[in-house]
């Protein structure tokens, strides 16, 4: 079998990707944020205060004839940025794109934090991580992916993110009209639980491509590209006016300034970042000062290859033994 949907931008930056899904028997369908950077599946609720749902669609698994409670389960997430999510778990029929799962767990929020309600346009997440970074006690719950491998034509999942503009997540085949050339591949390492892997170096605008071992995760629920210091700052130079502000906790410049582009590289392959990608956003809606879409992840404490990065490739996100991913040019 194989899956096709659609991945939409919420808002005019790009802040985040939804893609449609239905849950349950007759099927409600949400927009879920896929999110190769976390492995829990967790959908706003008919459990959720009506406090926190801010025209979010919600999952009642009372009006579905297929969902069962998982009793005694509970889950809680904490994501980096702060905010984060807690429930209770059901099972139901899951489709993405035509491909169904059934006895999904879908995990319905009881509990959202505010920077999810202020987010009207997103239903829940869809963890496409390893599924052992997944927080349902007291036992831990399958991915929609891993639960849809076995009937998958292939076991790959593939995530083709644009820019400003609708793209789409495949599940069970490589579509060759989404990319030129051939897909440049390196190993994944899964612990703990990320699609880990290195870059094999950047440049900065026309400079020269600097090799370097550069490990981090490709993480489809992450918006910007967070990288070591060393290599932001040697971006930034290169921009008239730019500065790492405490007060906005990050780099930013004049919006009128000329940006280089970033190139970065998987194995010998080389995919470059347009200027537009890391123009990310003014910092307010009236302000002449824009916020980069490239900023350091010293705080972080790991490198994210968010949807800056990944939108300028078509990824292969491949289950093989041992996993992999690839990236290709389009
Ligand atoms: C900024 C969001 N990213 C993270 O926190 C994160 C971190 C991370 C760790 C420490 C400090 C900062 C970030 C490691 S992996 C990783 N990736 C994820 O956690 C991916 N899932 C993000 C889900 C998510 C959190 N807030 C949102 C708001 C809109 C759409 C999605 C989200």
């Amino acid at each position: 079998d194989t899956g096709s949907a659609a991945a939409v931008p919420i808002n005019e930056v790009d802040i985040a990707y939804v893609t449609p899904v239905t849950v349950g028997t007759p099927p409600q369908t949400l927009m879920l944020d896929l999110d190769t950077g976390s492995s829990d599946l967790w959908v706003f609720s008919s459990l959720t205060p009506s406090s926190q749902v801010r025209g979010q669609e919600i999952y009642s698994p009372a009006k579905s004839s297929t969902s069962k409670l998982l009793s005694g389960h509970t889950w809680s997430i904490r994501y980096g940025d702060g905010s984060g999510s807690r429930g209770t778990v059901y099972t139901d029929n899951f489709t993405i794109g035509g491909l169904e799962v059934e006895s999904q767990a879908v995990q319905t929020a009881q509990e959202v934090s505010s920077s999810f309600t202020q987010e009207q346009s997103l239903d829940g997440l869809v963890g496409l991580g390893f599924s052992t970074l997944n927080t349902v006690r007291p036992s831990s719950q399958l991915t929609f992916f891993d639960n849809a491998r076995p009937k998958l034509d292939e076991e790959v999942f593939t995530a083709d993110l644009k820019y400003h503009a609708t793209g789409s997540y495949d599940f069970g085949f490589i579509d060759r009209a989404k990319y030129t050339g051939n897909i440049t591949y390196t190993p994944v390492q899964q612990s703990p639980g990320y699609w880990t892997h290195s870059l094999s170096g950047y440049a900065v605008g026309s400079g020269a491509f600097q090799s370097t071992q550069i490990q981090g995760i490709s993480d489809t629920g992450t918006t910007l590209l967070y990288l070591p210091t060393a290599i932001v700052t040697a971006y930034y130079r290169q921009v008239q006016g730019a500065q790492n502000s405490q007060y906005y906790g990050g780099y930013v410049f004049p919006c009128s300034s000329t940006l280089p582009t970033f190139t970065f590289g998987i194995e010998g392959a080389r995919f470059t970042i347009p200027a537009s990608y890391i123009n990310y956003t003014r910092i307010s809606p009236t302000s002449s000062t824009c916020y980069g879409g490239l900023q350091s992840s010293s705080g972080l404490g790991i490198n994210i290859f968010g949807d800056v990065a990944l939108k300028a490739a078509f990824v292969v996100f491949s289950g093989t033994n041992p996993p992999r991913i690839g990236f290709g040019t389009k």
